[in-house]
C-alpha cells in the first residue's frame, strides 16, 4: 500500500470552527487567525459563509472579514453559499472558491437549509452556473455522510445518489462529511467508494468531525486509498448549529503531527500553526481542543524548558 506523499489541508476554522460560538468573535479577530493560518502555510482557507444572519449570526461579518484579508499568492480563500442570494454577495468580496453545501440525509437538509435534497440541488444548479461563469471552481460538502443526527444511518446508495446530483449541476469537488463523527474507517472507505465512482481522486476530499475520536484513524483509511484533500479545523474547533452534539472537526495541528509522522508533506509549519492555535483559543478564552497543540505548548512553558535543562 502506498500513501500519498503530499497533502492538502483546507482550514476551515474560521467558518466552521468559529459559526458555533456562542459569543461573538470581533472580525478583526477572525481576519487575524485567517493571517496566521497562511503565515502557517495553509494554502486552503474557509474564510466564512454567506448565510442567513438569523440563522447564523456569527457569520453575519462575512464581508467584513473578506474586505480584511491581506490575501497571499497562492492561498485559496473559499466561502461558503446556499443559494443565489449567497453568491450575489459573496461575489464583490472575491473568494477564489465557493461551496455549496448539502446533504445525504433528508431530515439534515431540512434542519440545516430548510429545503428537501431535490430543491437543494435546484438552489444550487444556477449557483455552480454563476460561480463557474465568473472562473470560480465549486466545491459540495454532502452532510451526514456517515450518519445523521435526526434520522440515524445514511444508507451508501443515498450518498452516492448526492455525490452523482453534485456531479450533474457540474460541482468540480465533492467532500464527504462526517458531521457527527461517527464513521469508523471501513464505513469511511465504502462511503468513499461511492464518492470514487464519480469523481477522480483529486476531486474527493474527507470532512471529519472528531466527536468520537474516530477522525485520523478516517483520514488514515482515506490515505490509504489515496485520497489527499483534507478538511480540518485549527485548535479543534467547530461545531454544526443543526448537529446538536456534534463537536469540532480534527485539529488541524493533529492531523499535521500524523501526516509528518509518516513522512508525507503538507507545507505547513507545526510551531506556527500551534502559535495560530493559541491565539484563536485566547480569544475563546479555552484551551485548543487539540491534543498536539497543547501537548507542544506544555513543552514551551518555563518548567517544561527548565527540566529539560536538567535532562
Ligand atoms: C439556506 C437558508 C438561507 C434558507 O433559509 P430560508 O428561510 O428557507 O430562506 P428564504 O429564501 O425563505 O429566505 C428567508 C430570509 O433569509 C434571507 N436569506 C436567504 N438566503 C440568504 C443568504 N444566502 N444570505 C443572507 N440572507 C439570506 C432572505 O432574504 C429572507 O430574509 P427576510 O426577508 O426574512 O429578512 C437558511 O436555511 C440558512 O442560512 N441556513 C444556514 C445553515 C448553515 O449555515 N449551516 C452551517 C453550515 S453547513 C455545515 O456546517 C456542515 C459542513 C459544510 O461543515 C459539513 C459537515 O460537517 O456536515
Amino acid at each position: 500500500m502506498v500513501l500519498p506523499t503530499r497533502v492538502t489541508l483546507v482550514d476551515v476554522g474560521p467558518r466552521d470552527g468559529l459559526q458555533n460560538e456562542k459569543q461573538p468573535v470581533e472580525a478583526e479577530h477572525k481576519i487575524e487567525l485567517v493571517h496566521r493560518l497562511q503565515a502557517a502555510g495553509l494554502r486552503e482557507i474557509e474564510v466564512t459563509s454567506f448565510v442567513s444572519p438569523k440563522w447564523v449570526p456569527q457569520m453575519a461579518d462575512n464581508a467584513e472579514v473578506m474586505a480584511g484579508l491581506a490575501r497571499r499568492q497562492g492561498v485559496r480563500y473559499s466561502v461558503l453559499v446556499p443559494n443565489m442570494k449567497g453568491l450575489e454577495a459573496a461575489l464583490p468580496t472575491r473568494p477564489d472558491e465557493v461551496v455549496v453545501f448539502g446533504a445525504a440525509s433528508e431530515a439534515f437538509s431540512q434542519r440545516n437549509i430548510n429545503c428537501s435534497i431535490e430543491e437543494s440541488i435546484e438552489r444550487f444548479r444556477p449557483v455552480v452556473a454563476q460561480a463557474h461563469a465568473h472562473g470560480l471552481k465549486v466545491r459540495g460538502a454532502i452532510s451526514c455522510a456517515l450518519g445523521c443526527p435526526y434520522q440515524g444511518e445514511v444508507p451508501l446508495d443515498e450518498v452516492e445518489r448526492v455525490v452523482r446530483l453534485m456531479k450533474d449541476i457540474g460541482v468540480d469537488h465533492v467532500g464527504v462529511a462526517d458531521t457527527i463523527g461517527v464513521g469508523t474507517p471501513h464505513k469511511v472507505q465504502a462511503a468513499m467508494e461511492r464518492a470514487l465512482k464519480h469523481y477522480p481522486l483529486h476531486e474527493v476530499s474527507g470532512h471529519f468531525h472528531d466527536t468520537y475520536g474516530q477522525a485520523l484513524a478516517n483520514i488514515y483509511a482515506c490515505l490509504e486509498m489515496g485520497i489527499h484533500t483534507f478538511d480540518a479545523s485549527v485548535a479543534g474547533l467547530g461545531g454544526c448549529p443543526y448537529a446538536k452534539g456534534a463537536t469540532g472537526n480534527v485539529a488541524t495541528e493533529d492531523v499535521v503531527f500524523m501526516l509528518h509522522g509518516l513522512g508525507i508533506e503538507t507545507g505547513i509549519d507545526l510551531d506556527a500553526l500551534v502559535d495560530a492555535a493559541r491565539f484563536i483559543s485566547d480569544v475563546l478564552g479555552r484551551k485548543p481542543v487539540s491534543r498536539v497543540a497543547n501537548a507542544l505548548l506544555a513543552k514551551r512553558t518555563p518548567a517544561a524548558a527548565a527540566g529539560r535543562a536538567g535532562e
